[in-house]
């Protein structure tokens, strides 16, 4: 039976007859067509990248696996509705950490409507993705049992600036999560998660070496999901955390170039993981008390949408 993903922390959501993407038990997620250009764009990436001999196999289990296009009573209540089927990346994980973070300082592509090209320059000014060259687009962390989830309001966390992304990203790993403004981050779980020859640094720095060569497509406005189990790290050290790559509705080719747009987001973003392994003290004081000005960032709660 299809139903609404539960951890779904960014994009378009199939909520109060609105259309957005629908999950089964059998670990796929079904993303519906835009009805512009846009879904059919992402298609188009998917079935070309799905049989691109160029793409390095290594490279493939960055991307959810791709089982074609299926028509499907879309979420909305409009009928039927052609659905990209995807592999939900999530769907083994019962309290998954996630962390939409969307790359390059520029969200736009050059062939873009002008007032699409506005828009996206108003967001990336406004967000850390000029500053920083990525921005959190999404975000989920698991606090505990007794927690829960804490989510905070998807406007909040787009907004954060450079300083309080690095927060967010300590916290990511810290054995408590909360929107409660004294909490300062731990990064109790930094080296099991970011660290490591499986980490995600390790993985952020497979997927840049490929980038580092690749000049088949750019990949405008795509996103780096980056997602661990928390609830096992809770009782074993062993995250399981995975990068993957989503949201492909505004690839383009990339004709021979690099696509430095997306290779600086990543080399940022590599850049302040990197610093959270050397440093994971940095966000408690000697004594252990809290340096309020520095890393109480209150990032809201989930009524900040
Ligand atoms: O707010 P809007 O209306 O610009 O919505 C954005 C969407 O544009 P749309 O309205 O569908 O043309 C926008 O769609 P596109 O990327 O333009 O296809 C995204 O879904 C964006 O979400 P996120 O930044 O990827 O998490 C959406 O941004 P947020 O709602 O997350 O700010
Ligand atoms: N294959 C997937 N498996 C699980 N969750 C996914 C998958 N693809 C996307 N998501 C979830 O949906 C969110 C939005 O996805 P995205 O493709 O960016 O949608 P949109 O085009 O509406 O912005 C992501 O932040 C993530 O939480």
């Amino acid at each position: 039976m299809l139903k609404i993903p539960k951890h779904q922390v960014a994009g378009h959501k199939a909520s109060d007859g609105l259309l957005g993407p629908l999950i089964d038990d059998s670990g796929r997620f079904y993303k519906p067509l835009q009805s512009d250009e846009r879904g059919s764009k992402e298609v188009a990436f998917y079935t070309s990248f799905s049989s691109n001999a160029m793409v390095p196999e290594h490279i493939r289990k960055f991307f959810p696996i791709f089982y074609g296009t299926q028509l499907l009573e879309a979420s909305d209540g409009s009928g039927l509705c052609p659905h990209i089927v995807l592999q939900d990346v999530v769907s083994n994980l019962l309290h998954p950490s996630i962390m939409d973070v969307k790359i390059g300082s520029r969200t736009w592509y050059p062939q873009a409507p002008e007032d699409y090209i506005h828009k996206c320059l108003k967001k990336d000014r406004e967000t850390s993705s000029l500053s920083l060259g990525f921005r959190i687009s999404g975000l989920q962390l698991y606090g505990s049992e007794e927690s829960g989830f804490w989510r905070p309001g998807k406007k909040v966390v787009q907004n954060l600036n450079a300083d309080e992304v690095r927060v967010v990203l300590r916290k990511f790993v810290s054995s408590y999560s909360s929107a409660d403004p004294n909490f300062v981050p731990d990064c109790a779980f930094a080296s099991s998660v970011y660290g490591g020859s499986t980490g995600i640094l390790a993985q952020l720095l497979e997927l840049k070496s490929w980038f580092e060569d690749q000049t088949i497509y750019h990949f405008n406005s795509c996103s780096v999901l980056i997602v661990y189990e928390k609830g096992s790290m809770l009782k074993r050290p062993s995250s399981g955390a995975v990068v993957k790559l989503v949201d492909f509705a505004h690839v383009t080719e990339a004709n021979g170039v690099i696509d430095h747009n997306f290779l600086g987001g990543l080399c940022s973003l590599i850049k302040m993981i990197s610093e959270i392994l050397t440093s994971p003290d940095e966000c408690r004081t000697k004594n252990g008390l809290q340096d309020s000005d520095k890393n109480c960032i209150y990032i809201g709660d989930s009524k900040g949408e």
